[in-house]
């Protein structure tokens, strides 16, 4: 300031420097903050530079998936347009459907009507049917009461006349007599040297005649000789077990049927020939094919008694070929006849049956005579033992029973021959041949039966048929055994205590068929003509007997037999 107290330039100018200076502080200032804002501003353009680059790829990579996006948007599209398409193919089935449900639905709604109904008219019916069924019921009832009065009237019947057939049985015995008589045969009329042409014609007139079934007359009138009209009854002519009368009569061929003159072939072919022995054959395996399989079996011995010796016609030698041998007949601890080491075949038809009856009978002894060319010299006894097993005694069904006579051939035939022995242990070992399916069931019951079919050789008037030497022998045995026989028989009939059957390997053979509960049928064989008139009137008077002894009509005697060794 200057001293008249003015102010000066300088100051004023100093000021204004101060001033600026001021002023330019503060630009400087705001420079600095405007540089640092650029540089925030230039690193931030940085930054966004570097941001920016980035969201480029990513704009591109963001492209690149959006076009995969349209594309798979395209392709959704045409999917979703066939989804859509089948979505609406779908609702028109499920409306279909619906519909379909809906009248299904009324459908069974219908038909459970129409069931309930039914089922009611079926429940009503039901009801109805039961009240039937409850008079029903009520009518059985009193049927069955009724029934059962019945009933009990037919058994207390049938016992009664079972009773009634016991009596009946005891009364006839167990021995029944039949009488075959052969026709007038070529050799009956041949002439002998010794006699008259008008003697052989009158010994050659038939005087035997069966009237009926049941009746044979003997009607004889020869000058100078008492006149024979006479009658002899007998049982119906069905079947025999023991073919018995003199030589020639008819025995073998009643037995075994007709036989060549060479050959002994036994033949089923021409059935109205057949002999007792194939028709009972047939007959048995026509039974055993009616039972249960393996129930049954067949064994066969054949056997001849020749000279009072036993032989086994079955019996083989080492080559196979049969021969006879010498056995022995022996009485076991039971009472029962035995021939140890007898040959048994086990056999399973009739055929085969047959085949070794044939072999048996090429060694059977014959011998010709006067009377029979063919004259057999030995007895005959085949036998046919019949096993049967069961599970169980009471399931046992044995293959006939002795219990009721019946008018058929086979009931009656089996009636004839039951010798039945039930065991509880094995019998058959001490056999030879048995069956294999035997072995595997020890614990069954066997019973055997025995059906023995025989054909006695003939008695023989020695005078008649004239043999001498061996053949002689061979009579005088034949005729000793056929009177051991009808001392049995007679015995037998009288119900004696001591039934004699040792006396001869014959009735010993035979012990077990023709005593006890077994019953014997006797076939008696006669010839018709006169010149065997002694013999014929002989057998059927012994036929008669046995049979009146059966009876009960005539007292005790010995039967004439033992007459026809004279
Ligand atoms: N009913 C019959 N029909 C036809 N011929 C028979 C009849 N009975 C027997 N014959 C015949 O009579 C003859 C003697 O019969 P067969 O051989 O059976 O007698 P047999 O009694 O057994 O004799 P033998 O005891 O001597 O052996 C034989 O030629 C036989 O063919």
């Amino acid at each position: 300031m200057r001293p008249d107290g003015g102010i000066s330039l300088s100051f004023v100018a100093q000021q204004r420097i101060r001033q600026l200076e001021q002023k330019l502080r503060v630009k400087e200032e705001r420079i600095v903050v405007l540089e640092t804002e650029n540089a925030l501003l230039h690193l931030k353009l940085a930054e966004c530079r570097g941001l920016f680059g980035r969201d480029t790829n990513e704009v591109a990579q963001l492209n690149f998936v959006h076009d995969k996006q349209q594309n798979l948007c395209r392709s959704m599209s045409s999917v979703i347009i066939q989804v859509y398409g089948a979505i609406q193919r779908l609702k028109r089935d499920l409306k279909n459907l619906h519909s379909f449900a809906l009248e299904l639905s009324r459908d069974f709604q219908h038909q459970c009507k129409n069931s309930l109904y039914q089922v009611l008219t079926a429940v009503q019916r039901i009801q109805l049917q039961n009240e039937a069924m409850q008079t029903f019921q009520t009518k059985a009832f009193d049927l069955e009461q009724s029934l059962q009065e019945v009933n009990e009237r037919y058994q207390q019947e049938k016992q009664k006349r079972k009773i009634l057939h016991n009596s009946l049985v005891e009364l006839r015995g167990n021995i029944r007599v039949h009488c075959r008589i052969r026709p007038l045969l070529p050799f009956d009329t041949a002439s002998g040297h010794s006699v008259s042409q008008d003697r052989h014609r009158k010994l050659s007139e038939k005087v035997a005649h069966a009237t009926d079934d049941e009746t044979v007359l003997v009607k004889c009138n020869r000058p100078g000789h008492t006149l024979i009209n006479k009658t002899f009854q007998f049982d119906r002519y069905n079947v025999c077990i023991m073919a018995y009368g003199q030589t020639g009569s008819g025995k073998t061929y009643t037995m075994l049927g007709p036989q060549s003159e060479d050959d002994v072939t036994l033949s089923i072919e021409d059935e109205l020939e057949l002999g007792i022995i194939p028709r009972a054959t047939e007959e048995v395996f026509r039974l055993i094919s009616e039972k249960p399989p393996g129930s049954h079996w067949v064994e066969v011995s054949v056997v001849e008694v020749y000279n009072n010796e036993i032989f086994d016609l079955l019996a083989k030698d080492s080559c196979g070929r049969v021969f006879g041998v010498k056995r022995d007949v022996v009485t076991t601890k039971e009472g029962k006849s035995d021939v140890p080491l007898l040959t048994y075949e086990t056999v399973e038809n009739a055929v085969e049956f047959l085949q070794l009856v044939d072999k048996g009978l090429q060694l059977r002894v014959k011998h010709p005579t006067l009377v029979h060319a063919h004259s057999s010299r030995s007895h005959l006894v085949v036998t046919l033992t019949i096993t049967t097993k069961a599970v169980s005694a009471d399931s046992f069904a044995p293959l006939w029973t002795d219990e009721e006579s019946s008018p058929r051939l086979s009931k009656e035939l089996f009636c004839t021959f039951p010798q039945q022995v039930k065991d509880d242990k094995l019998l058959f070992p001490s056999r030879a041949s048995s069956p294999a399916q035997f072995e595997s069931t020890e614990k069954l019951k066997h019973i055997k039966t025995k059906l023995q079919l025989v054909d006695l050789a003939g008695s023989e008037c020695v005078g008649m048929s004239g043999v001498t030497g061996v053949a002689l022998r061979e009579t005088s045995f034949i005729n000793r055994s056929l009177s051991a026989l009808s001392d049995v028989l007679g015995a037998i009939a009288e119900q004696r205590s001591h039934i004699p059957y040792r006396n001869s390997k014959l009735t010993h053979l035979l012990q077990d068929s023709i005593g006890g509960n077994a019953k014997l049928l006797v076939m008696l064989c006669v010839s018709p003509c006169q010149k065997y008139l002694a013999e014929s009137l002989q057998s059927l008077g012994f036929g008669t007997r046995a049979r009146q002894v059966q009876r009960g009509q005539v007292k005790k005697r010995n039967p004439p037999v033992s007459s026809k060794s004279k």
